[in-house]
């Protein structure tokens, strides 16, 4: 009696302590599996940022890009943290070389601020000119130089990693805003399903075009379906993770809207007997003056001076949208063009396919007039529209839309036309429904060759696809805990069976 109480008491607390035992062993693996989980989420938020000064020529924006640094080669992963406007004008238009400096160090000051300062110093700074200085390029080689050095020596006095300032080529603008769309659209990459443990290559996807308008010059960058016809000079060849890509790309200086406006009211002024021209592509109502120094000082205006004009020239706007489209149009000298797929500025344009991306003033503008819905499907209705908008009295739109920039708003009638000449030029009279205009793309960062530009220069891109991980991460993971759970079931099984064994052979 007296030995069986203590064998029970002994069993109670042999398999008491048993299920103690095998409770802490869970308890373990859980906070084993805790602990990577928390270990790997603590690695993956190791950042890395980037800046890219887009110096344009209407004006700069310093981009602050920042992505994980455990998926660098991952597909749409950049997102930009800051879009920081350089007050003032374009870097080109500065006369006065102390100027720039005290406009982009308000930027630069922005970028210490939101860049962690453990990451300065690995973090690189490029800055990239377009058009604007490309244009001074042909008049004043040597104050493009004193331009970027000032620039550079700037530059240099902030902890960054200083990359270099430049002009960018028209190639490299166009090729950049092509990459940045699709790397942000998700195109560039094959997609792998994740619900098969074997990895299948999705259908491959088809690259978007790039349609890019600025202020002075525009580009159109895509994968023609058929390149044999279009001159190699205008074709660029990449090879992006693991598929070769051959795009046609080409640059339109002085078709950007600031300078085709410039150069297109120099060329209908030639022809004034007084000094006041009017302008079909500003508002009835709508009255203001140009420097004539200003009207004929571009490199796209100049060869219409007329030395016999005084210094100002007043301009009044009569709002009629198909005189406004007509004056455009003699901007498009087609005058070389002998077959079909030709386009102004005798450039062979292959013919247009697929879906196109429009940013920067393309979106601008677009999206100002309400144009950029996908139910606005055809060029009638943009046209219809710009007809009305453009004879609206300047009176009305001025109070309808007060707190808009005044430069900009009283610029949009010409801007919608010229984007709708631009477009019909380019070829997409038939195709108007493949364009969708982009801002913001899926919240990640802007449209426009800085991101492009970034991504190359720090190598983010590499040629060939990363060999595929066997599992995703969640799979991983839920294979990992269905493990551990199993092995933690089975050692306490089998300490419970060994126990009673034990007990058997007593
Ligand atoms: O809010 C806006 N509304 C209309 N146009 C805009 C707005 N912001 C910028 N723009 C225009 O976008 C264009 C940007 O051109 P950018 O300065 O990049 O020249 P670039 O690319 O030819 O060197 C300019 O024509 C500028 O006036
Ligand atoms: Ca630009």
């Amino acid at each position: 009696m007296e030995e069986s109480r203590d064998s029970r008491v002994k069993r109670f607390l042999t398999s008491n302590g048993m299920v103690i035992l095998g409770f802490i062993f869970i308890l373990c693996l859980i906070a084993l599996l805790a602990v990577g989980l928390v270990q790997n989420k603590a690695q993956s938020e190791n950042f890395k940022y980037g800046i890219v000064f887009d110096a344009g020529s209407s004006h700069t924006t310093m981009y602050i890009y920042k992505w994980s640094a455990e998926k660098v080669n991952d597909t749409g992963l950049v997102y930009e943290i800051e879009a920081c406007k350089v007050k003032g004008r374009g870097i080109a238009s500065y006369r006065n070389l102390q100027e720039i400096p005290v406009y982009m160090s308000q930027c630069m000051g922005r970028a210490k601020d939101v860049i962690p300062r453990f990451k300065h110093q690995e973090t690189p700074v490029y800055l990239g000119a377009t058009a604007g200085m490309r244009l001074l390029r042909f008049d004043n080689k040597e104050l493009v130089e004193k331009i970027l050095s000032s620039v550079s020596s700037l530059f240099k006095s902030y902890p960054f990693n200083f990359q270099g300032a430049r002009i960018i080529s028209d190639a490299e603008e166009g090729s950049y805003g092509w990459i940045t769309i699709n790397y942000l659209l998700g195109r560039l990459k094959e997609k792998h399903s994740p619900k098969s443990l074997f990895w299948r290559k999705n259908e491959s996807q088809s690259t978007y075009g790039a349609l890019d308008l600025g202020g002075a010059s525009t580009q159109i960058t895509f994968v023609p379906v058929n390149e044999t016809h279009t001159s190699s000079e205008m074709l660029k060849h990449f090879r992006l993770y693991g598929r070769n890509y051959t795009v046609f790309t080409h640059s339109y200086l002085c078709f950007g809207k600031d300078q085709a406006l410039l150069w297109k009211m120099a060329r209908n002024a030639t022809q004034l007997q007084s000094d006041l021209l009017l302008e079909p592509c500003f508002h009835p109502g709508y009255t203001t003056t140009m420097a004539t120094r200003k009207l004929y000082g571009s490199y796209c205006s100049r060869k219409f001076n007329n030395l016999d004009q005084g210094d100002t020239i007043r301009i009044q706007g009569t709002g009629n949208f198909l005189e406004c489209q007509r004056s455009i149009l003699e901007l498009f000298n087609a005058s070389f063009c002998n077959t079909y797929d030709c386009v102004f500025d005798s450039v062979h344009v292959p013919p247009i396919w697929g879906k196109f991306g429009a940013f920067s003033a393309y979106y601008y503008t677009m999206s100002f007039l309400n144009l950029t819905s996908e139910d606005v499907s055809s060029e009638e209705m943009v046209t219809r529209k710009m007809e009305e908008f453009c004879s609206t009295p300047w009176a009305v739109v001025n109070t309808t839309f007060a707190d808009v920039n005044k430069k900009y708003l009283s610029e949009y009638c010409f801007s919608g036309t010229y984007v709708l000449t631009l477009l019909q030029k380019l070829g997409f009279t038939e195709y108007w429904n493949q364009i969708e205009f982009l801002n913001k793309i899926n919240g990640y960062a802007e449209a426009g060759w800085s991101l492009g530009y970034m991504l190359n220069l720090t190598n983010m891109i590499p040629a060939e696809l990363p060999p595929p991980k066997p599992f995703s991460r969640p799979t991983y993971i839920t294979l990992m805990v269905f493990f551990s759970l199993l092995l933690a079931v089975v050692f306490i099984l089998g300490s419970v069976i060994f126990q009673k064994s034990s007990h058997f052979w007593k």
